[in-house]
């Protein structure tokens, strides 16, 4: 029996080597808008189209959907929906810093709960491509070279002792409450902040620690899109032992209300997720 779940990695896994030589040649921005309102990158664009090809015409995908497109695609009867941040952080193409791929497979038709992931995970375009992968409650890394993927690490958990944290959005933008729990952070660990959230999150995966783009005074949902960013990442760092809430609970456990709605998002350590729960009660 083929393993969708599977396959859809195996193309994510071969399209990030070609999406990484594929951003030459493709940092300026293009005359659009996404869904969210913010103006694209060439690359952007190009990615979208070129994992919607080949994610829609994988066996047993019946949805793509996409942070870059405003409809999903129906693209069979009966299977798995696939939902993909194609370019993480593309703001820091200019500059040439980290980005990354973000990738959910839910078994429910999205805009769909956390609760219906299956499997999902992101590759990260840093000094070396590398891909992590969460499935059944196990996290695994990959070094990706040339669609090849080679074990780095076959149960990724979160490291007991915090050592990095990285807050998102303007600073006086916080509320109070987020402000209050920020100082005492910045006490105990250290600021580590990329502009990307796939860098920044696997920063805490791999030292421990927190990463949040809050709730905003002008923005109450954050700015990170719920099917695209904010489940896929909260199913890897609960699948490695960390928490993740949008404030009050895991992320995993919201009701969508559209493909593309936003939601604050904290993740990291269980401990330091319960201390920001308290402090925003
Ligand atoms: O520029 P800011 O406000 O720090 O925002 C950075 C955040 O926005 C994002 O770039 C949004 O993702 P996209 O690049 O996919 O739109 C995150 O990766 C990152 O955490
Ligand atoms: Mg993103
Ligand atoms: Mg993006």
């Amino acid at each position: 029996m083929t393993d969708t779940v599977e396959d859809v990695v195996r193309v994510i896994a071969r399209s990030a080597t070609e999406i990484r030589r594929g951003l030459v040649g493709r940092r300026g921005k293009v005359d659009e808008e996404n869904p969210s309102g913010e103006t694209q990158a060439e690359a952007d664009i190009w990615a979208d189209e070129l994992l919607a090809d080949r994610l829609s015409t994988t066996d047993g995908v019946v949805q793509y959907a996409s942070e870059e497109r405003t409809d999903d695609l129906n693209c069979g009867d009966e299977g798995l929906a696939v939902a993909v941040d194609p370019l993480d952080g593309s703001s820091n193409l200019r500059s040439n810093n980290t980005m990354g791929t973000v990738f959910g497979i839910y078994d429910e038709p999205i805009p769909a709960p956390g609760t219906a992931l299956v499997a999902a995970g992101y590759v990260l375009y840093g000094p070396i491509t590398t891909m992590v992968y969460a499935r059944d409650g196990q996290v695994t890394t990959y070094e990706l070279s040339g669609g090849e993927r080679t074990v780095v690490d076959e149960d990724v958990i979160v490291p007991d002792d915090p050592v990095v944290y990285g807050f998102g959005g303007r600073v006086p933008n916080w509320t109070d409450d987020f402000h209050q729990y920020a100082n005492e952070i910045e006490d105990e660990l250290k600021l580590r902040y990329g502009g990307s959230m796939i860098g920044d999150v696997n920063q805490v995966l791999s030292y421990g620690g927190i990463f949040a783009y809050p709730a905003l005074e002008d923005s109450p949902n954050g700015k990170l899109r719920l099917q695209f960013e904010g489940n896929p990442i909260a199913y890897v760092m609960e699948s490695a032992g960390g928490r993740s809430s949008d404030g009050t609970q895991s992320i995993l456990e919201i009701e969508p209300t559209d493909l593309h709605g936003r939601v604050p998002l904290h993740v990291g350590n269980a401990d330091l997720i319960d201390r920001l729960e308290a402090a925003l009660e």
